[in-house]
């Protein structure tokens, strides 16, 4: 069963998404062409619209010739959130976007980590698959729940068991999680379903996490959930760290890349070659804050939709330590 199945039967309400309406890729992203497709066919209907006007046409069509589906650029679409590309066109992919998220929506998530004191230390899963805890990583985590992992009988269990409130906050929780998530998936431009459990990551002053990749290690992938690789890291910056901090940036040490971190900024890249393999120039690392506190978000894009089924055959399929989906479950 899919994420959005669930979520059909928990009969979530569908949140209205803060942030811009389109999102463009400035330039346009080669993995990323079917959202350019789609937001120059939106950029077509905007301008037709707004305009009439021979000049806007005239430079809605000059920009389009530019292949500048940021119409932004071209001052046409005032609602657009651009994904600026930070690297060379010979280096990876890694864009920084900017107004896609609504702070409250992001302060929501972390108001609810808190509030079931969900922050531990967070665990280093090694390639073998064993989770473990150790100086490359000082900072602590909390894994938001993950619909697809969230029978909605078991609201109902609790309900019926008396225990009302928990199945609130759950079903809270449930909610704001599937609202940005889907909101992640329109901008990475992938279906929902291959969307990880969110994790929220807190830094206090002098925590960090070393240079290490998103990806799982090939050819076993150990630490995945069920045999999946991890294509796209978006990075969601949940406070500011101010550059007078000295501090709490995420580094890309192989590209020289340095971003201050601004709540609600994104960071987008992608983990693989064009091949499929982990692109090792991609390593990065979260730089620990001298004085402030960093909190950010990982979202982590499968190559393939999670269902419940392959989950359950990957965990039973070996021995081997497997990251444990079942915590979704208590
Ligand atoms: O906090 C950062 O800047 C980087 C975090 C990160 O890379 C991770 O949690 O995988
Ligand atoms: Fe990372």
């Amino acid at each position: 069963m899919y994420l959005g199945s669930i979520a059909m039967s928990l009969n979530l309400p569908t949140r209205a998404v803060p942030g811009a309406a389109t999102v463009v890729f400035e330039p346009p992203s080669r993995w990323h062409s079917r959202v350019c497709q789609q937001t120059a066919g939106k950029a077509l209907r905007d301008v037709t619209l707004l305009a009439g006007t021979s000049a806007v046409w005239h430079h809605w069509r000059r920009c389009r010739k530019q292949r500048a589906t940021a119409t932004t650029a071209c001052g046409v679409i005032s609602d657009a959130a651009v994904m600026q590309r930070l690297t060379k066109e010979d280096e990876p992919e890694i864009h920084l976007g900017k107004g896609l998220f609504g702070a409250s929506q992001l302060q929501e998530l972390i108001s609810l980590c808190d509030a079931r004191h969900g922050f531990a230390a967070s665990v280093q899963r090694r390639k073998d698959g064993e989770v473990v805890v150790d100086q490359h990583r000082t900072s602590s985590s909390c894994p938001m729940l993950w619909p697809l992992m969230t029978p909605p009988d078991r609201l109902q269990m609790l309900r019926d068991a008396g225990n009302v409130a928990l199945a609130e906050q759950i079903e809270q929780e449930l909610r704001a999680v599937q609202a940005v998530q889907r909101r992640c998936a329109q901008v990475i431009g992938v279906e929902q379903e291959r969307i990880e459990p969110l994790q929220l990551v807190k830094y206090l002053p002098g925590q960090y996490y070393s240079p290490h990749m998103d990806t799982h290690e090939e050819p076993e992938r150990k630490s995945s959930y069920a045999g999946e690789q991890r294509t796209h890291t978006m990075l969601v910056f949940l406070s500011d760290v101010p550059e007078s901090d000295g501090g709490g940036h995420l580094h890309f040490p192989r590209l020289g890349l340095h971003i201050q971190p601004h709540l609600g900024d994104a960071v987008l890249w992608r983990n693989l070659t064009e091949d499929g393999q982990p692109d090792l120039r991609v390593l990065h690392e979260g730089v620990a804050p001298k004085s402030c506190e960093k909190l950010a978000m990982n979202v982590w894009v499968a190559d393939r939709p999670f269902s419940l089924s392959a989950i359950q055959a990957w965990q039973a399929s070996s021995s081997s330590a497997k990251p444990a989906a079942s915590q979704f479950l208590d």
